[in-house]
C-alpha cells in the first residue's frame, strides 16, 4: 500500500481535524503517502485534490472544522457520477480511501466501493452520534458541551426573568443529543422522536407539564431542550402557542449551527486520533468497505452496510432516569 486519499464528507464535525492528523501521521509510520479530496465527494468526483504531507497536519487537531471542507454532494446519489469518482480513485494511484463522515456519507461509501477493489474505509464523525458501530461519533461530546454551556446562561436569564425558554439543539432525526443536553442541563422536559409524543398532542402535553411543575414550585424557571424538527412549526411557533396557553413569557432559542463549531474536546481528540489510526491500520491489514468505530472500549469494525440501520439507543438508563423520575 503505497497511497490513500482522505475526505470529510456531510455535517463537519469538531474532532475530523484530528482524525486527518492521526490517519496521515499513522499512513507515514507506514511509508504511505496521503491526498485529500476537498469538499467531501465534491473533491472526489471534480478530483481536487490537495498534497498532504505531514507538515500540513501538524498541531490541528484542536481546531473545528475540517481543513479538507465538508459539504453535501447531491450528485452522488447518481451513478455516472459515482463512476467518475472511480475514475478520479484510479487516475490518482489510489490503493485506499478514507471518508470521515456520517451514515450517509457511508451509504454513499459502500455504493461506490461496488464499482472498485479499491478498499475504503468511514470514520464516524457527526455531532448527531446516530451511527451504528461505534458508541460515540466524533464531534458529539463538544456540540453537547457547547450546547450545554449555552443552556447554563440561558437558565440565568430564564431564573431572572422566570420565563419558560426552549432550547432548540440539534438533531435532525436522533435525540442523542437533546437527551444528553437536557438531562445534564436539568431541563425541566425534553422533546424529541425518542419521548414519543405525537407532534399534535406537544402543545397539551406540554402545557399540562408546565402548569403541573409551577402549581408545585411557584414562579420559576422552566426549559425546554427540543431536537430540532421535533415540533414541526419550529420553536417559535411553539413558544409562541405555549405564551398563549398558560400566559407566561416563553422564548425559543435556536442553538443551531454554533454546536458544530469550536475547539475539539479532549474526548473527541482522542477518539478522532483512535479511530483514525485504526482506520489505517486496518486499511494495511487488508480491510474494505468497513467504518472503524469503538464499541465498550474496543476498536471495531463494522460494515459500511449497516452502519445507518438506525439500531442505535439512546442509553436506556438514562432515557428511563429522566421520563420516570427527573421530569415528574
Ligand atoms: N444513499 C446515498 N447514496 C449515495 N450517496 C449518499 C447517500 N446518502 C448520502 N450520500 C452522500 O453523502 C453526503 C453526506 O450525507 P449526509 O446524510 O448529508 O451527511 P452525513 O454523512 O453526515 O450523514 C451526501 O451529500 C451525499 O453526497
Ligand atoms: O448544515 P446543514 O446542512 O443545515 O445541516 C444541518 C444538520 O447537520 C447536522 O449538524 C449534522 O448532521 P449530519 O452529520 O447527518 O450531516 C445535524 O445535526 C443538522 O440537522
Amino acid at each position: 500500500m503505497k497511497k490513500i486519499g482522505i475526505l470529510t464528507s456531510g455535517g463537519d464535525a469538531p474532532g475530523m481535524n484530528a482524525a486527518i492528523h492521526s490517519i496521515v501521521t499513522t499512513a507515514s509510520v507506514h511509508n504511505i503517502e496521503c491526498i485529500g479530496f476537498e469538499r467531501g465527494y465534491n473533491g472526489l468526483i471534480d478530483n481536487a485534490t490537495c498534497a498532504l504531507p505531514l507538515a500540513k497536519v501538524k498541531h490541528i487537531s484542536h481546531l473545528g472544522g475540517t481543513i479538507l471542507k465538508s459539504a453535501r454532494c447531491p450528485k452522488m446519489l447518481e451513478d455516472r457520477y459515482r463512476q467518475q469518482a472511480i475514475t478520479s480513485l484510479n487516475s490518482n494511484s489510489l490503493d485506499g480511501l478514507i471518508v470521515i463522515g456520517g451514515d450517509g456519507s457511508f451509504q454513499g461509501a459502500h455504493l461506490l466501493s461496488l464499482l472498485t477493489d479499491i478498499p475504503i474505509i468511514g470514520v464516524p464523525g457527526t455531532i448527531d452520534n446516530d451511527i451504528d458501530g461505534s458508541d460515540f461519533t466524533i464531534g458529539f461530546d463538544t456540540a453537547a458541551n457547547t450546547a450545554l454551556d449555552a443552556i447554563d446562561k440561558v437558565r440565568d436569564t430564564a431564573d431572572a426573568f422566570e420565563r419558560i425558554f426552549i432550547v432548540e439543539v440539534m438533531g435532525r432525526h436522533s435525540g442523542q443529543l437533546a437527551v444528553n443536553i437536557g438531562v445534564a442541563a436539568e431541563a425541566e422536559q425534553i422533546l424529541c422522536p425518542e419521548m414519543n409524543i405525537e407532534p399534535h398532542q406537544i402543545v397539551q402535553t406540554v402545557t399540562a407539564h408546565i402548569n403541573a411543575y409551577l402549581k408545585v414550585n411557584g414562579h420559576a424557571s422552566y426549559i425546554i431542550v427540543a431536537a430540532e424538527k421535533t415540533y414541526p412549526d419550529g420553536a417559535s411557533a411553539l413558544a409562541e402557542m405555549l405564551t398563549k396557553q398558560i400566559g407566561i413569557d416563553c422564548r425559543a432559542c435556536v442553538l443551531g449551527h454554533l454546536q458544530r463549531g469550536g475547539m475539539a474536546s479532549c474526548a473527541d481528540r482522542t477518539l478522532a486520533t483512535k479511530l483514525g489510526a485504526f482506520a489505517v491500520d486496518s486499511l494495511v491489514n487488508g480491510a474494505k468497505s468497513v467504518m472503524s468505530g469503538e464499541v465498550n472500549n474496543q476498536l471495531v469494525l463494522t460494515k459500511l452496510v449497516d452502519t445507518g440501520l438506525g439500531k442505535k439507543k439512546i442509553d436506556p438508563y438514562l432515557l428511563d432516569l429522566y421520563k420516570n423520575k427527573l421530569s415528574l
